[in-house]
């Protein structure tokens, strides 16, 4: 691992603590002292962008790569066989990640399916933006278990893909969606 991913899962182990630490006070004081001596450090040099696995990169790959350098998102390793894409997430999504108590936000829900279905879009060499994400929660997700995601291309038809794509938890699809992809430039 580089030091740059290296920085970043520490990050979200940092956020992830932080967002259930019942230390006392003086403790958050010195902690929150810490990162900001941190993030004094970091923005000595800034980049422009985000850095991330070009968009071309995804286009005929077996694996992808979305925000694995940036901690303020979950980062997500994709893989693409026989035209599907999956991903998995082996720890599950951590705590931070809640929405109600113990469960996961949808809204995170959605935002790993967007990514999975855009991507599988990109892999098919179409360039193309999310013009509509249809999300149905079935289930609610725990924080804690083992996750995987899989997504599949049903329709094409001109500039517009359509994409179907699950979330989940066993053999439960908690969260499905259909992601209508239009293809740009
Ligand atoms: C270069 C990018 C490389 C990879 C990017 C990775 C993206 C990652 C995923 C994202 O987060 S993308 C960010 C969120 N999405 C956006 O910001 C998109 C914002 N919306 C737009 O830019 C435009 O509305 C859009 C390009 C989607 C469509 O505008 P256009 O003027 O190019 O197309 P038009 O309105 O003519 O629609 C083309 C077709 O799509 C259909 N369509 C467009 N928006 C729709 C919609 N919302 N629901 C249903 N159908 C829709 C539209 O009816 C039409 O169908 P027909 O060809 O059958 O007539």
């Amino acid at each position: 691992m580089n030091a740059r991913r290296d920085l970043a899962e520490a990050v979200r182990e940092l956020a992830s603590a932080v967002a259930v630490t019942d230390v006392d006070d003086p403790d958050l004081a010195q902690a929150a002292a810490s990162a900001r001596e941190l993030t004094k450090l970091l923005r000595e040099r800034q980049l422009e962008d985000v850095p991330r696995t070009p968009y071309d990169e995804a286009v005929g790959a077996t694996h992808y790569g979305w925000h694995l350098d940036n901690p303020a998102l979950p980062g997500l390793t994709m893989v693409f066989e026989d035209g599907r894409a999956t991903a998995t997430i082996p720890d599950g999504l951590g705590k931070a990640y809640a929405g109600p108590p113990g469960k996961l936000h949808g809204g995170v829900g959605a935002l790993l399916l967007d990514v999975l279905l855009s991507s599988l879009v990109q892999h098919h060499g179409v360039r193309a933006v999310t013009a509509s994400l249809t999300v149905d929660y079935r289930a609610a997700t725990r924080l804690d278990v083992p996750l995987r995601i899989t997504g599949d291309i049903v329709g094409r038809s001109g500039r517009k893909v359509e994409t179907v794509g699950a979330l989940w938890c066993g053999e439960v699809a908690t969260v499905e969606a259909r992601g209508l992809f239009v293809q740009v430039g």
